[in-house]
């Protein structure tokens, strides 16, 4: 459990902190008073007791506990500030190790299960630091000072206190062990119902849309019941040991009590010490109870820091050792094989876009068009051939000044829930409002902007909800156009827009195009009856390369999809436009 907690804190020794040392003086000032009820019982019972010495003795107890609050109040403080910016810096590593990891591992893995492990798993660690571990520190404490002080009273009575710790340990370590495997399926089910949340919200729409309300809600129900089932099974496994534990420590007293008697009849201990030990051994089961309680929690919430270091243990792609930089930007593909896990979606795939020209890619959905286009930034590594720009192979390249050189722009992009300009500034963070302005009216977007209510003002809604598919995609043009990276990958919009829509997005598409290179998936071919070259993919190979007067001529799937697509058109209730992607 702490070797977790170390790990992925990063600190080896730091969780013993000055709170630490607070906590272990506010015990020892907590013992401090049945000393003080030693001293008072004897004078009662020899008789000695004055009122003067009474008020001293009181005063002395009010400094105690003025004394003991004060150190308790230290030490909750220094652990909040200590653990929450221990835990800052692990979020901020985290941060920085998920934008790091290769794309494939989000693929993987649910959203919600990622943004479960960031926030509650974080907090439940957080709780660690800043609570639980000095509760269980100062629970352990305390018995340990009041043994020692019964021990120098009088040793047979001690022993009788604490003969029932070794018999009742046993047990605890066994509610650690049957929590440890319990919390790992508690958290797993918690994490699950995070991804369905999610899932129901971002889908409202859809689910309305096809009333689908009811299918969905099951869902969720079945993951709010298993979270229900997993969280009552670990009470249930648990508790009953804890319980038990509990009660074997607490036979201690019973053992006191007896041996007390024993003693007392056969004239072999002292009445006044009696009462002091049936006093003191208060302070030493009742912390004894809490600290097995606080650790079996603890070891709950350990669970959510082994799920932290699974995140920590997830391997980046790995970093050149001398990075190198191209002098030119055209792409070329050397025979490139690639799998998503043992799925094998690339075959043999080859080809070069020369600088500054267009190359299109097209093809059936899931022929692997995106996934080519993913691999010229890396988002995976391959698993034969080479990926280079420039003549240098992309893992060759540090990942940073290799993003920086290449512009996406993705089918749907994502449009952050913040003003247009922000959005549009995200190309450029250090860009003036008349960069952002000028880049609007490359991507023709800047009409539209200065006609909404607050202009570049305007907030665009998570994910960019508050705008149109095509007002979307123009913006995220204007954001690369802001960028002006000599790399531009686009993917194309699918959706039919309308025909206004289409003839500024294609006007601002190719803006954007002029003296790049650029990679473009092409869902509608009109738009690239211009491009240097398209290339035809099918089945994760590339099966016919041209230009697209020569390719409508071979009788091959080109030519069929063109012919489909000019059916199509034809049921279209009002003609496109006729302009398509092209070098300007
Ligand atoms: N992250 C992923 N993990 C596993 N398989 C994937 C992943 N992404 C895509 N695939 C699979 O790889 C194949 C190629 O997908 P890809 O998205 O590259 O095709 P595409 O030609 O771009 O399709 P579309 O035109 O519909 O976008 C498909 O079978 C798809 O299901």
């Amino acid at each position: 459990m702490f070797k977790t907690i170390r790990s992925i804190t990063g600190q080896s020794g730091k969780m013993l902190t000055r709170a630490t040392w607070y906590t272990v003086l506010e015990m020892i000032v907590n013992a401090a008073p049945a000393g003080l009820l030693f001293v008072v019982l004897a004078s009662l019972l020899q008789e000695e007791v004055s009122l003067q010495r009474m008020i001293w003795w009181t005063v002395s107890l009010l400094v105690m506990f003025a004394l003991q609050a004060l150190l308790a109040s230290r030490g909750q403080i220094e652990a909040q500030s200590n653990g929450a910016s221990i835990m800052k810096d692990v979020r901020l590593r985290l941060g920085e190790h998920l934008r790091k990891l290769p794309m494939g591992y989000f693929s993987r893995r649910d959203q919600g299960e990622i943004s479960h492990t960031l926030l509650a798993n974080v907090d439940e660690v957080e709780m660690i630091l800043t609570h639980l571990f000095n509760q269980v520190i100062g629970s352990i404490i305390l018995p340990i000072v009041s043994a020692v002080f019964l021990l120098f009273i009088d040793w047979r009575l001690a022993l009788a206190v604490i003969i029932s710790v070794p018999l009742a340990l046993p047990l605890l370590f066994w509610s650690q062990h049957l929590m440890g495997k319990r919390s790992m399926k508690r958290q797993a089910a918690a994490a699950a119902l995070q991804s369905r949340l999610l899932e129901y919200i971002q889908t409202i729409r859809l689910i309305k849309a096809h009333n689908q309300t009811g299918q969905r809600f099951t869902r969720l129900d079945q993951a709010m019941a298993r979270l229900r089932d997993d969280s009552i099974r670990v009470e249930v496994i648990t508790s009953p040991v804890v319980m038990l534990f509990s009660m074997i420590l607490e036979l201690g007293f019973v053992v006191l009590l007896l041996t007390g008697t024993y003693l007392l009849e056969g004239g072999l201990l002292d009445t006044s010490i009696f009462f002091i030990f049936l006093a003191v051994s208060m302070k030493f089961y009742q912390p004894l109870r809490s600290a097995g309680t606080a650790l079996t929690q603890m070891r709950f919430m350990a669970s959510a820091g082994e799920r932290i270091r699974e995140l920590f243990a997830q391997e980046a792609l790995p970093e050149p050792k001398h990075p190198r930089l191209p002098n030119t930007f055209n792409i070329e593909l050397e025979n490139v094989d690639f799998a998503y896990g043992d799925k094998k979606i690339l075959n043999g795939i080859q080809f070069q876009v020369p600088e500054n020209n267009l190359v299109a890619l097209v093809g059936p959905s899931g022929a692997g068009k995106s996934t080519i286009a993913g691999l010229i930034s890396r988002f995976w590594d391959i698993n034969g051939g080479a990926v280079k720009i420039g003549g240098i192979d992309v893992r060759e390249m540090q990942s940073e000044e290799l993003l920086a050189m290449i512009s996406t722009v993705q089918q749907q992009p994502y449009l952050f829930n913040e003003s247009i300009e922000a959005n549009i500034r995200k190309g450029k963070p250090n860009a003036t409002i008349e960069e952002v302005i000028e880049a609007a009216q490359a991507a023709h977007c800047h009409e539209f902007i200065i006609r909404l209510p607050q202009g570049y003002d305007t907030v665009a809604g998570e994910g960019g909800a508050a705008l149109s598919g095509g007002e979307r995609q123009r913006i995220a043009i204007a954001r690369a156009m802001l960028k002006n990276a000599p790399i531009v990958v686009l993917d194309e919009a699918t959706a039919s827009l309308d025909p206004e829509n289409e003839v500024y997005l294609q006007r601002a598409i190719n803006k954007l195009a002029q003296n790049k290179t650029v990679l473009v998936i092409a869902h509608r071919l009109k738009t690239i009856q211009s491009a240097d070259r398209i290339l035809v993919v099918d089945k994760g190979k590339i099966i016919e390369v041209g230009r697209h007067v020569e390719l409508v001529t071979q009788n091959g799937l080109y030519h069929r999809l063109w012919l489909e697509q000019q059916r199509l058109g034809g049921w279209r209730i009002k003609g496109g436009s006729s302009e398509g992607t092209k070098r300007a």
